[in-house]
C-alpha cells in the first residue's frame, strides 16, 4: 500500500501543553483508519496538523512522500469535516456544494451574477460544475434537495450536504472530525453506513477522529489509539479488542471495563510461575462450580439482555462479570467461583505493556 498522508516525528506545544508528543502515523491510499482517544487526547490537533491548519513545533508532515510542512492548507487539499457543518445558510444546497467549485474555477469577476450571459467561457465552467455536483449529489442521495436551503434539512441531511461540499473538491485525503457526535443513535448508525459506503465508493484515505470505540471497531480497517498526546497502538479492530498491547489500551477498548487481577500466587486464574498482572474481559467471565477464583457477589444489575454482577475477590479484587445466558443468578452476599478460558486471558508486566502468558 501506498502511503498517502503522513505525520513523521510530529510534536505539538501550545505554551507549555505538550497537545501531541513525537507522534508518526501513517494514512495509506484507499484505507479507513479511526484515530481513538479520549477527550483532550490530542486526536483535533492531529487532524488539524495533517491538514495544515497548524503548523507542528517539530517533525514533518508529507503527503505523497513530498514534505508538506510548510505548505498551506490550500495548497495541501485536503478536506477537513468538523462536528458542526459549517453550511452557509443563505445558500441553496447546490450552491453549498458548488462553492468550492466556483472559487476554484472563476475568477472574482467570473463569478458575479449574469456573466454567463454573455461569457462563453464561464457558461461552459458553469455547466461543469453543475454536471460534477450533480454527481456527487446523486452518489450522496442530495438530487432531490438541490434547491432546499440548510435550515430545511435534517441533522443527516445537512452531513451529507458537508461531505458532499468535501468530496467535489478530489481531495487527497478526507480528515472527519467526530462526524457521528450530533447525531441520535438511528441516524449514528445510517451515517456510519453511509460514510463506509461513501469511502468504498471514492477511495479515497479517510481518517477518522472519534472518542467512540464503538464508531472505531464497527468502521475502521486500522485504529491509531492515542493516550495524552501519544499513538500508543495502531492495529486492526481486531488485533486492537483482542490483543492490547498496554493495560492502558485494555481499560480503554471494551463495552465493560476489563478486570485486572494483581500478581499472585499460581492457582487463582494466574498459571504457575508468572508474575504478570491478568486482564480478563467481564464477558469472558463464567460461573462455575469447578473455577479457579472464588468471589462474593456485591450487587447485581440487570440490564435487559444482560445481567453485571459487580464481585471481590478473596485476594480483595474487585471484579465485573456479564452473564448473558439463562443461568441461576447468585445474590448479593453469595460466594461463587469464576473461570475463564485460558485464551481469553491477557498478561501485562510490571511496567504496563503486554506479555505472553506461558502455557
Ligand atoms: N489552540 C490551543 N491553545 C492551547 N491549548 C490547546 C489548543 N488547542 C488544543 N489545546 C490543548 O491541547 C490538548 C489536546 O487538544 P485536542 O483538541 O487536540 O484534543 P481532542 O482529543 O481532540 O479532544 P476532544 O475530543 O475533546 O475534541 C488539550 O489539552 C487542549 O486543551
Amino acid at each position: 500500500m501506498t502511503a498517502r498522508l503522513s505525520l513523521d516525528g510530529v510534536t505539538k506545544r501550545f505554551g507549555t501543553t505538550e497537545a501531541v508528543r513525537n507522534v508518526s502515523l501513517t494514512l495509506h491510499d484507499g484505507e479507513f483508519m479511526a484515530l481513538l482517544g479520549a477527550s483532550g487526547c490530542g486526536k483535533s490537533t492531529t487532524l488539524r496538523l495533517l491538514a495544515g491548519l497548524e503548523a507542528p513545533s517539530a517533525g514533518r508532515v508529507l503527503l505523497n512522500g513530498r514534505d508538506v510542512t510548510r505548505d498551506s492548507a490550500a495548497a495541501r487539499n485536503i478536506a477537513l469535516m468538523f462536528q458542526s457543518y459549517a453550511l452557509y445558510p443563505h445558500l441553496t444546497v447546490f450552491q453549498n456544494i458548488a462553492l468550492p467549485l466556483r472559487m476554484r474555477g472563476l475568477s472574482a469577476v467570473q463569478r458575479l451574477p449574469g456573466t454567463a450571459l454573455v461569457s462563453p467561457v464561464v457558461r461552459k465552467r458553469q455547466a461543469q460544475i453543475k454536471a460534477q455536483v450533480s454527481q456527487v449529489a446523486e452518489m450522496l442521495r442530495l438530487g432531490d434537495l438541490l434547491a432546499r436551503k440548510p435550515g430545511q434539512l435534517s441533522g443527516g441531511q445537512q452531513q451529507r450536504v458537508a461531505l458532499a461540499r468535501a468530496l467535489v473538491r478530489e481531495p487527497s485525503a478526507f480528515l472527519l472530525d467526530e462526524p457521528l457526535s450530533n447525531l441520535d443513535t438511528q441516524l449514528r448508525a445510517d451515517t456510519r453506513d453511509e460514510i463506509r459506503a461513501l469511502h468504498r465508493r471514492t477511495g479515497y484515505p479517510f481518517l477518522l477522529v472519534t472518542h467512540d470505540q464503538s464508531d472505531a471497531l464497527s468502521m475502521a480497517d486500522r485504529i491509531a489509539v492515542m493516550i495524552a498526546g501519544e499513538i500508543v497502538q495502531v492495529g486492526s479492530p481486531k488485533e486492537i479488542f483482542h490483543r492490547p498491547q498496554s493495560i492502558a489500551v485494555a481499560e480503554f477498548i471494551g463495552h465493560h471495563r476489563i478486570n485486572l487481577l494483581p500478581p499472585g500466587p499460581a492457582g487463582r486464574l494466574h498459571p504457575a510461575g508468572t508474575r504478570l498482572w491478568i486482564g480478563i474481559r467481564p464477558e469472558d467471565l463464567r460461573l462455575s462450580p469447578e473455577g479457579a477464583l472464588a468471589a462474593t457477589v456485591e450487587s447485581r444489575a440487570f440490564h435487559g439482555e444482560e445481567t453485571i454482577l459487580k464481585l471481590r475477590d478473596d485476594a480483595g479484587t474487585a471484579l465485573r462479570i456479564v452473564l448473558r445466558g439463562g443461568e441461576t443468578l447468585p445474590n448479593p452476599g453469595d460466594t461463587v467461583r469464576l473461570a475463564a478460558n485460558p485464551a481469553a486471558l491477557h498478561g501485562f508486566g510490571a511496567d504496563g505493556r503486554r506479555e505472553d502468558i506461558p502455557a
